[in-house]
């Protein structure tokens, strides 16, 4: 049936764009020309409202024109989007009767805009345009080498990015440093997460390479001292975590952490900021800060308490104790954990069948979670942060990444 439908919904964009059937399209609606992806956009009159919370009638309108410049044919699952999303953006709720059983083209799309159900006008115009954006960027790059499957949706160094199957996967990759984060590497997975947000991907997932998922904060970040001083290093460091945190605190589609090792030190405190943890029964999770003369981040001092409950979050943050993966699963942090033999196959399987549930559903449902204590996540960043700019330049900070690099002390 799919396949009828799809075949339809070509016919349908075909036979709108030669205007021969202007009736299947409301009026103002793009239409597809044949053979490739361009709409051929009327002059339209929006009447949009002009205090657009996210984007305005101008970035809808340019959104409509990138369409048309689009090189690839995103597909008959991607043009219903569009076609709900501009219905919803400009005409609001679905308001029209369902079509009959047979009349399965406009059937199809009577479905796609009746699942947006309720969602406001401004919402579905910002979606629209997301997805339009990341229907360019990813048709930007198709059009360079294709290296593999997976599509490369950028270059970093640290890390590497793909996006398949409705995934965005950021993989850490320095495994012989055991994926410890420099301040490169947390500018690329900034980098990573803001194109993960745009493109076309139902869900995001952060992974490491090798056999460490990460072992936390480089601590050659304190060794590179600018000619402005340690002071100065500090503010800076405080600056780039309260940006690092604040990506994940705001990141708006379903996140999925998948601990393939051992984690450590910032690695695991912004787990309680991701909607989904599936470990490996091989993985452990450390936060020694008091070991390191530092203090918790990553909303942790707030986020640990309210999973595991204060006694069990201050034996982590406080006192460094390290969680096996079944003790941070019965403590709340991890979702489940999987033998190390089956862990991949088993967690991917799990996440390219969430990965096809409606995206719009799944996106809207993470916001709405994360919208009821967003504010207060952003304090609790901004406290931790400059808290740990002071304790950066304190004596035992400074000794115990000293006793780490003279090999006195590994954790
Ligand atoms: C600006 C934002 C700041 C945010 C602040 C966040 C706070 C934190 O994240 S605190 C946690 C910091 N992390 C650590 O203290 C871990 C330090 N590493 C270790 O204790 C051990 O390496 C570890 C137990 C993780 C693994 O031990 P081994 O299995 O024995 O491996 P190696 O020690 O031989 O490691 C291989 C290689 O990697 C280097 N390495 C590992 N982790 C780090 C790290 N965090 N920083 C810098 N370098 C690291 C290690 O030195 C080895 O290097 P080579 O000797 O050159 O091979």
């Amino acid at each position: 049936m799919a396949g009828v439908v799809g075949r339809l919904i070509r016919c349908w964009c075909r036979r709108a764009v030669a205007g021969r059937s202007r009736s299947a399209l409301p009026s103002g609606h793009p239409a597809l020309h044949p053979g490739c992806c361009s709409l051929k956009v009327p002059a339209l009159q929006l009447h949009v409202s002009k205090t657009a919370m996210g984007a305005s009638q101008k970035d809808f309108e340019n959104a409509m024109n990138q369409v048309k410049l689009l090189k690839e044919d995103p597909g008959n699952e991607v043009k219903l989007k569009l076609y709900a999303l501009y219905k919803q953006a400009t005409e609001g709720p679905c308001n029209t009767p369902k079509p009959g059983v047979f009349d399965l083209i406009n059937k199809a799309k009577w479905e796609a805009w009746n699942a947006l159900g309720s969602l406001p006008k401004e919402t579905a115009r910002q979606n629209y345009v997301d997805l339009v954006s990341g229907l360019s960027s990813s048709s930007d790059s198709s059009s360079q080498a294709k290296p593999e499957a997976d599509r490369k949706q950028a270059e970093y160094e640290t890390v590497v990015m793909t996006s398949e199957d409705g995934i965005t996967k950021i993989m850490l990759n320095r495994p012989a440093k055991k994926n410890a984060l420099t301040e490169q590497m947390y500018q690329e997975i900034m980098l990573a997460l803001e194109a993960a947000s745009k493109d076309d991907s139902t869900i995001t997932v952060l992974t490491g390479n090798g056999d460490y998922y990460s072992s936390g904060n480089d601590l050659t970040n304190f060794t590179n001292i600018p000619p402005e001083g340690v002071e100065a290093k500090a503010k800076n460091s405080a600056i780039l975590l309260r940006n690092f945190v604040g990506s994940f605190i705001d990141f708006p589609k379903p996140l999925v952490a998948v601990v393939n090792g051992p984690a450590v030190g910032i690695s695991v405190t912004v787990l309680g900021l991701f909607d989904l943890v599936y470990a490996t029964d091989r993985a452990t999770f450390h936060t020694p800060f008091s070991h390191l003369g530092q203090t918790p981040e990553g909303c942790s001092s707030y986020t640990f308490p309210k999973i595991m409950g204060p006694a069990k979050a201050a034996e982590m943050l406080i006192f460094g104790k390290k969680l096996t993966a079944g003790e941070a699963y019965a403590q709340g942090l991890v979702t489940e954990v999987f033998p190390d033999s089956t862990f991949q196959k088993e967690v991917w399987t799990r996440l390219k069948a969430y990965s096809k549930l409606p995206q719009n559903a799944l996106r809207i449902s993470k916001q709405i979670i994360r919208s009821q204590e967003k504010e207060k996540l952003h304090a609790v960043n901004a406290k931790e942060s400059s808290i740990l700019q002071e304790r950066w330049l304190s004596s035992e900070c400074m000794n115990a990444i000293m006793n780490f690099f003279s090999q006195k002390a590994k954790l």
